[in-house]
């Protein structure tokens, strides 16, 4: 898989060609095995392999993956461990759940809870932004499904985008549909990307792109002909 060029950079993890590659092949011999560390919570499974330095972090959180508290903070945290782990240069993100990456945010958190469920809630969204954002790793989202909304925000924080190809699958900051406002950093965060004109034009009909038109508009240099990826 290849991947295209971001101007993010300034970590000493971060390869030195700023087109890089990442080879995902099953272990072919026992010492492969040995280099492998599995971590498991109950809604996101981590597998670091140390002899590549890199690390796929599976959302399993079904039905959708949505963005819940608690699928917040086990996402964080298992974040935080990567990061500590000095083997670790780069992050794959992910879906085990066939047909969705992730929903967004869990519609659940933001309905009849107290101010200070809400409050906590809100936190752990902007804690999962600036760890992704700010994470000296390499950073990359699989989308192996839809990414509606806080899904789009997650695969837009990474460095690099692959995209399944499935007529299926839709990715973007569709909230206007939804009758909310995307928050300022959801919409720096697509510019950022995008550029202005394409994220302005996104946000007011809430748009959700296919990946071949994602593609064109530049969210990623490429994309998975296979569902699964
Ligand atoms: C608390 C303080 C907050 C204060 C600030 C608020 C300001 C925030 C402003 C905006 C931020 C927005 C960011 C967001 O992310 S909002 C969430 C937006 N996401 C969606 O609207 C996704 C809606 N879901 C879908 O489009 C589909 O479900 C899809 C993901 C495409 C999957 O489709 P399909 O495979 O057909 O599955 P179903 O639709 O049948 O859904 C299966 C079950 O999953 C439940 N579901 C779906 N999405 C969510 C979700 N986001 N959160 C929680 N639950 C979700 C759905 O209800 C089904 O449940 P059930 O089987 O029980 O009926």
């Amino acid at each position: 898989m290849g991947f295209g060029t971001v101007s993010r950079g300034g970590s000493s993890r971060w390869p030195d060609q700023r087109l890089c590659t990442v080879e995902m092949g099953p272990p072919c011999h026992t010492s492969c095995l040995s280099r492998r560390k599995s971590s498991s919570s109950p809604k996101i499974k981590v597998d670091l392999d140390s002899s590549t330095g890199i690390a796929v972090m599976k959302f399993q959180s079904p039905p959708v993956n949505s963005l819940s508290l608690d699928f917040l903070t086990e996402f964080c945290i298992s974040l935080e461990k990567l990061e500590m782990d000095r083997s670790c240069r780069g992050v794959v993100v992910t879906s085990a759940l066939p047909k969705i990456f992730s929903a967004g945010l869990d519609i659940m958190e933001m309905y009849g809870k107290s101010p200070e469920r809400c409050g906590e809630f809100w936190k752990a969204v902007q804690e999962m932004w600036l760890k992704l954002y700010g994470s000296n790793m390499v950073t990359i989202a699989a989308i192996n499904g839809s990414s509606p909304a806080g899904g789009c925000l997650m695969a837009l924080t990474c460095d690099y985008r692959i995209m399944a190809e499935n007529p299926r699958y839709g990715i973007g900051l569709n909230e206007t549909q939804l009758g909310i406002v995307a928050p300022f950093w959801f919409k720096d965060t697509m510019v950022n990307t995008v550029g202005h004109r394409t994220t302005e034009l996104a946000l007011e009909l809430g748009l959700l792109y296919s990946a071949p038109d994602a593609l064109r508009l530049a969210w990623w240099t490429s994309w998975c002909r296979r569902t699964r990826c």
